[in-house]
């Protein structure tokens, strides 16, 4: 059914990078009670995939948000990543240059300049990233000497959390949805096209001052565009989830965890049962307010050629997600590609600040007469 378990990822050369701070800090951490940890030593135990899913579904169908640990990466092949990220994006701006993603037309493969899009009137966000698209031929570029050495380090890393968590955590969900095995999975095989990728990212820091002009915003509430997206937990703050009662909690560092965002195409496929995770970034805590802030995130996708059409489910039809109130501009939505939706969706951070929709991300504003 299409899940691998890959060989772990052997300590390369990038282990002899000098290493992050990574901190200890409980301040602007909110309690880890509040989401559930999905234990993924169990997967593979008799009724595991149905324990998961039990633990799993009050999240997907409130914030889509939750944790995974014993996923089957060890944390210094983690911390590896965050180094060889951190390599990556210190190396100087003329020579990332030579990388720059075709950002203009929603490919984000290649290097990501800070200050890409305007966050607010006259104001430009203060993160860059580097990003490796999936090792298939359609996505081969040229890339710096750090990727190049260490190539199959990285693609094992990528193959792990698209092959094996990605296709474990589409596993739990077609045991919720009570679908066929490999109905979700089968639309996410690596070799398909599709714009999955792995991000090394760096917030650089600003002033008091800025982060108030900035409303202490480092990326505005957002939904992700894929199916899942996957982020290495590290002990620096600022990510934060919106509840169903409107309000923002801060996500606690689960050392050793993987945090699980659920993204819009799940949405789609679900008729709305699934939520995409409304979430956002602000300045981290004081006390690592000076602090770059690297994150590592691998954005699961489905085949570019997926459509948003719902899969048929006895659970959705048992509870009634149908599509029968859907909006006509729902029902007309759903009949584009994958492709269609990221690329569309991509292409609004363009949108000039003043012309930006506040504070409803458009998944929200396509569901909300359900
Ligand atoms: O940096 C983070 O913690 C989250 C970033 C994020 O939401 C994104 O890149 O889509
Ligand atoms: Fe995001």
């Amino acid at each position: 059914m299409g899940i691998h378990t890959q060989p772990s990822i052997p300590t390369s050369s990038v282990a002899s990078y000098p290493p992050l701070p990574f901190l200890d800090t409980k301040e602007g951490m909110g309690a880890v009670e509040d989401f559930p940890v999905l234990d993924f030593s169990i997967f593979d135990e008799p009724n595991g995939i149905s324990a998961l899913a039990n633990k799993a579904q009050a999240a997907f169908e409130t914030t889509g948000f939750f944790y995974i640990t014993n996923f089957g990466l060890e944390d210094n092949e983690v911390k590896e990543q965050f180094e060889l990220g951190k390599q990556i994006l210190q190396l100087p701006k003329q020579q990332k240059e030579n990388y720059l993603a075709n950002l203009a037309d929603g490919d984000y493969n290649g290097w990501r300049p800070a200050g890409s899009i305007e966050q607010f009137p006259g104001l430009r966000d203060n993160w860059e990233a580097y990003h490796i698209y999936k090792d298939n031929k359609e996505n081969e570029r040229n890339h710096p000497a750090e990727v190049t050495e260490n190539k199959s380090m990285i693609y094992r890393f990528h193959r792990h959390c698209h092959e094996d968590v990605g296709s474990k955590m589409l596993r739990i969900i077609e045991a919720i949805l009570e679908v066929p095995e490999g109905t979700l999975v089968d639309q996410h095989g690596y070799d398909k096209n599709c714009s999955s990728f792995l991000r090394y990212g760096k917030y650089h820091p600003r002033t008091a001052e800025d982060n108030e002009k900035f409303n202490n915003m480092y990326v505005k509430d957002h939904t992700d565009f894929g199916s899942l997206t996957f982020l290495f937990s590290n002990s620096i703050g600022g990510l934060q989830v919106r509840v169903p009662d409107g309000t923002w909690k801060d996500i606690p560092h689960v050392p050793g965890s993987l945090i699980v965002i659920t993204a819009d195409i799940l949405q789609f496929w679900t008729y709305g049962y699934m939520r995409s995770t409304v979430h956002r970034v602000v300045a981290p805590p004081a006390e690592q307010q000076d602090v770059e802030r690297y994150n590592l995130i691998y954005f699961l996708r489905p085949a570019g050629d997926a459509l948003l059409n719902s899969i048929q489910s006895p659970l959705l039809q048992r509870l009634g997600f149908n599509g029968k109130n859907d909006s006509a501009e729902l029902v007309e939505r759903r009949r584009s590609s994958v492709e269609d939706w990221i690329l569309k969706q991509t292409a609004k951070n363009w949108v000039p600040a003043s012309d930006q929709r506040e504070q409803e991300p458009e998944i929200d504003a396509l569901f909300k007469k359900l």
